[in-house]
């Protein structure tokens, strides 16, 4: 299994992005219109953030759940014990977020959201009809006017060597989403497992973007794409001395959109999120 890392320039692109995520769940796209300059300045500020005080003036809403996670409330994947190595910040729509941080953080989510409904056309486009002419409405549809649809600026502190045994930046999980899109964080640690239960390396250089396919896609597709599990190991040797940032934008449907027979987008992550002891 690989992950293919496509040109978004390349007249293949749709072809070999969509194959990529059918056979693995996940696809790198170089080359895109997501300003790095933006993400590396996001990846600094936000930095700065969560290692300041500031941060404890931001605490999430339980209700709504926007704001500020920290790393003492940060989610157990489904079926682990111990709680990922991890602080983050939801960032929806609607929702809370620093003033001096908010443009960027706004230009980031809109450049990206407009983007995902570019691939999800590519992804409708280069699907058989046989699964195609299941979806309620077109995928790129789905999303549009979401209230749903997540940015997570995460933060996973540099390694103290107290961390509790067991402990990763992020333990095994399928995101449960439509399609999440990423770009390359400031460290490696992504890994994806392939269908003979291995781990593999996202290989993803910095200015490129990762896709990946998330419960709610293999849901509406009849399991045609593979949301597919992924993890984030922590690091060894010098680059325990480094935090790593990260920000996936969860696509979401809007919740009275129907997934299948058996789900609105509504239903499926009200089920989700009780499994996971979040509602
Ligand atoms: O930090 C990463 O690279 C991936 C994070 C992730 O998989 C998630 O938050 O669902
Ligand atoms: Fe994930």
């Amino acid at each position: 299994m690989q992950v293919q890392n496509v040109d978004y320039e390349s007249a293949e692109a749709a072809q070999q992005f969509t194959r990529s995520l059918r056979e693995t769940g996940f696809g790198v796209i170089r080359n895109h219109p997501v300003s790095q300059t933006l993400v590396n300045r996001i990846y600094r500020d936000w930095q700065h953030f969560f290692e300041s005080d500031a941060c404890l003036d931001w605490r999430f809403d339980p209700v709504t759940q926007d704001g500020y996670f920290p790393p003492d409330v940060s989610e157990k994947a489904k079926g682990q014990q111990v709680r990922d190595l991890k602080a983050y910040y939801h960032v929806f729509p609607w929702g809370k977020v620093p003033p001096e941080l908010r443009p960027d953080i706004e230009t980031y989510y809109q450049q990206v959201q407009q983007l995902a409904a570019q691939l999800l056309g590519w992804i409708e486009a280069c699907t058989p009809e046989s699964v195609a002419g299941e979806f309620s409405e077109p995928l790129s549809s789905m999303i549009h006017d979401s209230q749903q649809t997540l940015l997570r600026i995460l933060y996973y502190p540099a390694l103290s060597g107290s961390e509790e045994a067991g402990a990763v930046r992020a333990a095994a999980h399928e995101d449960i989403n439509l399609i999440t899109v990423l770009p390359a964080s400031n460290q490696a640690g992504l890994e994806v497992q392939d269908r003979s239960g291995e781990w593999l390396e996202v290989p993803c250089d910095p200015g490129q973007l990762i896709i990946n396919v998330g419960d709610m896609l293999q849901e509406a597709s009849g399991g045609y794409y593979p949301s597919t599990t992924h993890r984030v190991v922590n690091p060894t040797g010098e680059a325990r001395q480094h935090p790593r940032l990260s920000l996936p934008l969860f696509l979401h449907p809007r919740p009275q959109v129907a997934l299948s027979s058996r789900y609105t987008a509504g239903q499926y992550l009200e089920e989700r999120l009780r499994e996971l002891g979040v509602l």
